[in-house]
């Protein structure tokens, strides 16, 4: 493999992608990076280190064909429009994809190495092409529980998430910060003055939150002070495409004998790249606490269980402290009062780097034969 394509590198996912594969000296193993755009080819390609040629058209099949590989961060659409022409154009190489669009194909293997390495490694055994990263709350669930899913004990999972802005892209994550100031400007007297009732504070806060004038173009409602239970498109069957994803992705990424049941419900919460998951699991024996936790914390060499105390959960559990991370926290792990086969478990996880880019980055080490 000699040369390499990026395409979507300036996006947001993208850049978390540039930044840990600088951090790991990654571009050390590609003889010939090639950067890509869709918007300002000729322009210039990013600085990682050695001089770069100018930025390749993105739309341009003949140009694409000659590469070894493709890592692509640029999203569904752009996936949907230039994969198949490439193929169709007879391209032999690898398709290396952040987008959903292929995930569930039957030629495509859905990358997380920690989880499923013996799945990666029979797939590029017998030729497969295509490798599609997972979706960030499926792939961090896995991250979390790998442990109890690789020894067989999960009967079924309900996951409630709790998932960061991010997920829904960068002009969201803006959108929520200026939905917080916004809400704070509207009652910024009120809270110089310790005398001022808070439930007036509070129906002002309502108000502001309520009117035509807030700022709602990305999310379509108030996300600061409130959630919204319901990410992605809407199902025949009532379930967001979101959850539907959690069963899917996850019985495709461990390639079940037989589908574990995965389901709950998604909501998008005030917070900015963490995405958090708390999970009834139900086991398929009683094994006691202690085992669990070891099983969960000797999985992969990210997840740590966190003691279920209430200081070092507010200290090591939440989004505020995994921010910018690859550990997988879990934590909040106890027999749930519907009996010993009923586990309760907390994680939170950085959806843009085991969410979304560290697959990808350890995917391509994987094809390079450098991991
Ligand atoms: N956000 C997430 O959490 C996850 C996203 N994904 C997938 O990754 C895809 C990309 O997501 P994300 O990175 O959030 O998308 P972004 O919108 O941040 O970037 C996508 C592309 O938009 C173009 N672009 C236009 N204006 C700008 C700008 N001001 N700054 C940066 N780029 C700009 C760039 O293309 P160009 O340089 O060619 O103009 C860029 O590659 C998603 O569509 C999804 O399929 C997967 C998992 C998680
Ligand atoms: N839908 C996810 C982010 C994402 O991009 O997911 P997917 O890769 O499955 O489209 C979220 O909003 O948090």
């Amino acid at each position: 493999m000699q040369k390499i394509g990026f395409i979507g590198w300036r996006g947001m996912v993208g850049s978390v992608l540039l930044e840990r594969m600088s951090a790991e000296d990654d571009f050390a193993h590609i003889a010939e990076p090639i950067f890509f755009s869709t918007s300002n080819a000729g322009g210039k390609a990013p600085d990682i280190g050695p001089d770069l040629p100018p930025l390749a058209d993105a739309y341009d099949i003949d140009a694409l064909a000659g590469l070894d590989a493709i890592v692509s961060c640029q999203g569904g659409d752009y996936t949907k429009e230039v994969f198949p022409r490439l193929r169709e154009a007879g391209w032999q190489g690898y398709w290396i994809d952040a987008a959903s669009s292929l995930r569930m194909q039957e030629d495509a293997v859905i990358v997380l190495d920690p989880v499923n390495r013996d799945v990666i490694d029979r797939a590029i055994a017998v030729g497969q092409k295509n490798f599609i990263g997972g979706n960030c709350t499926v792939s961090l669930m896995l991250m979390a529980l790998g442990g109890l899913f690789k020894a067989g004990l999960v009967e079924w999972v309900s996951a409630m998430t709790y998932q960061a802005a991010s997920g829904a892209g960068a002009k969201n994550m803006r959108e929520l910060i200026t939905q917080m100031g916004a809400i704070r400007d509207g009652v910024a007297a009120e809270l110089e003055n310790p005398a001022s009732a808070i439930l007036d504070i509070d129906r002002k806060v309502v108000a502001d939150m309520r009117s035509a004038d807030f700022p709602t173009a990305q999310f379509g409602a108030p996300l600061a002070g409130s959630l919204l239970p319901w990410i992605d498109t809407q199902l025949e069957n009532g379930q967001s495409r979101e959850e539907w994803k959690a069963q899917v992705e996850a019985n495709k990424i461990l390639q079940t004998q037989s589908p574990i049941p995965v389901d709950g419900t998604c909501v998008r919460i005030g917070a900015m790249r963490c995405h958090s998951q708390a999970f009834t699991v139900k086991l398929q024996k009683d094994l006691p606490l202690v085992e669990i936790e070891q099983l969960l914390d000797s999985a992969n060499d990210w997840v740590n269980v966190v003691p279920n105390e209430r200081e070092a959960t507010l200290q090591q559990l939440t989004p505020t402290a995994v921010t910018g991370k690859l550990d997988i926290p879990v934590g909040r792990l106890r027999k749930l009062s519907m009996g010993p086969e009923y586990l309760n478990a907390f994680t939170v996880g950085d959806q843009l780097l085991w969410g979304a880019a560290e697959p990808l980055r350890r995917i391509l080490l994987i094809l390079l034969g450098k991991l």
